[in-house]
């Protein structure tokens, strides 16, 4: 994997949704602290201000929040989705890493953005059907190979969602120092149903518990990682492929272990959740920081493990924080906030991630004809417009060649080298060919369509001065049945003098004239090029 050359910062998008007030917090009294103000600004109020207190009186009663969107209740998963993360498609698909996470307390609603429900689905299933989508508009030009699997951390475990029969996984590190989850199942399916139908399968093997403030609370984080392989269908030297890796997280619920009221395996799973989260939360942080001096630990957890790339290094991110709107949950909802609108300062460097395939020996040989046959067929095109036999002997392409026979396998390094500059010289060559042919052609029209327009003026004329001369000899010939015979001997005038040429019939005639010069001066030049 090499660096794509085009690498930029970009700051790591926060957005914040605040989920709608549920019946449980209703019935327990609770009143709605956060409010949306605008498409960025969310404000939170402290319930607990009591406005007697003189202590606290000149205390703000409320502090506000400025994230990159904002939603309340009213925004639908489609608008969620269009403003966090429908614009890191085109980036996918063209070799960058993009990461979405849902972060927040239990029961705020992380898994209903990211999954959805059949009548509302969330983020992973319209980024698949639009990814899809974008892969199938420019698949003339481009081979794509898309691969997606799901997992889980639990308890500083993972398992494959897709196929939990095959136990714990590790994570490793490739020689190119990417994080990679051993013997998980890739699936490569783009039908988008099928998909759907494979993660509600697969997200009812998540680890799933009621705690206090969710009935189904998810204790685990759930990744969904998509890998977009693409390649361009054009025969080249090297095969440059990208590759796009898009990483999409439900994380589990960033609440304290002693609010779910959650003893014994409960209290076990807070600890690792949160080792996980606190790992998570150490990482933003440090890499918040001004200056970005402070040592990044992402090693603590398996999920900074999994996300090194989508926090400090070549990803675009996007954090959807959730929260209640309750009075009840101000602690937790001032915590995310607080968390989140730190993670704002958090820059990533994103670059393309290519990979050079290098073509197999037979393949170059194969090329080298290919270029031959062209480069020959060019040669006959520009004899067949009567230029001069062209300087074939000394062509490098059949240098090319003659090295290509000379060797037989094992080719070294340094062969190859030279037989690939060699290759891209003789593009090279070929490319300017085309190029003189096609402005000598454009040339060569052009002169003939203007030297046709000149034509054309000059045989109107022509007309036009026999109309006139035969009108002329009629009126002669009536005048001499009624003229006098002494009239008859009379000054008659010059019939042809009479009729003076226009000037732009003059002036076709000199372009003409002209322009034949120009012919054979363009033919002049076409001797000039030689292969
Ligand atoms: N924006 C919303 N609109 C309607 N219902 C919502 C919304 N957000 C959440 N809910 C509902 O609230 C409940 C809890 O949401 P969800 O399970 O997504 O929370 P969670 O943050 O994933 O919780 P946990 O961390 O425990 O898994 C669900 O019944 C869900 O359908």
């Amino acid at each position: 994997m090499k660096d794509g050359g085009e690498s930029k910062d970009q700051q790591l998008t926060v957005a914040l949704r605040v989920r709608p007030i549920n019946e449980t917090e209703l019935v327990e009294g609770a009143t709605i602290i956060a409010h949306k103000v605008n498409e960025q600004m969310v404000v939170l109020m402290d319930p607990m201000e009591d406005p007697d207190d003189i202590l606290r009186a000149n205390r703000s009663r409320e502090k506000s929040y400025v994230f990159d969107v904002a939603f309340d209740y009213t925004a639908t998963q489609e608008t969620v989705y269009r403003l966090t993360t429908k614009g890191l498609i085109e980036g996918v698909i063209s070799g960058y890493n993009a990461t979405v996470f849902a972060y927040g307390p239990t029961g705020c609603g992380k898994t209903y953005t990211m999954l959805g429900t059949d009548r509302e689905p969330g983020i992973y299933i319209r980024t698949l059907n639009d990814l899809f989508k974008a892969i199938e508009e420019t698949s003339d030009d481009m081979e794509y190979e898309v691969s997606m699997c799901y997992m889980e951390i639990y308890n500083e475990m993972i398992r494959d969602l897709l196929n939990p029969s095959l136990g714990f996984l590790d994570l490793r590190e490739d020689s190119k120092g990417i994080i990679q989850v051993a013997g998980i199942t890739e699936v490569s399916t783009i039908n988008a149903k099928e998909i759907m139908q494979l993660l509600m399968k697969g997200n009812k093997q998540r680890t799933q518990e009621p705690t206090a403030a969710n009935k189904t609370s998810s204790r685990s984080h759930a990744i969904l990682q998509v890998t977009v392989r693409q390649k361009s269908r054009v025969k080249n030297i090297t095969q440059e492929v990208r590759v796009g890796r898009l990483f999409m997280i439900d994380l589990a619920g960033s609440e304290r272990a002693s609010q779910t009221q959650n003893r014994g395996q409960r209290m076990k799973e807070g600890a690792h959740i949160n080792r996980s989260l606190l790992a998570l939360g150490n990482c933003i942080n440090a890499l918040s920081e001004r200056g970005g001096n402070k040592y990044v630990n992402y090693r603590d957890s398996k999920l900074t493990r999994l996300l090194k790339d989508s926090l400090g290094g070549n990803s675009r991110t996007v954090m959807i924080a959730h929260i209640s709107p309750a009075s009840s949950a101000f602690e937790e909802s001032r915590n995310t906030l607080s968390y989140a609108d730190r993670a704002k300062n958090i820059k990533t460097r994103v670059k393309r991630n290519l990979l050079n395939v290098s073509y197999h020996i037979a393949q170059y040989t194969s090329i080298i004809a290919d270029l031959r046959n062209e480069i020959h067929r060019l040669k006959e095109k520009i004899d067949e417009q009567g230029l001069m036999q062209m300087r074939t002997e000394k062509s490098d392409i059949r240098n090319i060649q003659a090295e290509v026979q000379l060797h037989t396998l094992p080719y070294d390094r340094y062969e190859m080298d030279q037989l690939r500059e060699q290759l891209i010289r003789a593009f090279r060559e070929q490319m300017d060919i085309r190029r003189q042919l096609m402005e000598l052609e454009s040339n060569h029209m052009e002169i003939q369509m203007e030297t046709s327009r000149h034509f054309l003026i000059i045989a109107d004329w022509e007309q036009e001065k026999n109309r006139r001369i035969r009108k002329w000899r009629d009126e002669l010939r009536r005048e001499s049945y009624v003229k006098e015979d002494s009239e008859k001997d009379s000054d008659t005038g010059d019939d042809q003098s009479d009729i003076v040429e226009p000037p732009e019939v003059t002036l076709a005639r000199e372009n003409i004239y002209a322009l034949v010069g120009d012919q054979s001066r363009l033919r002049r030049q076409k001797v000039i090029i030689k292969v």
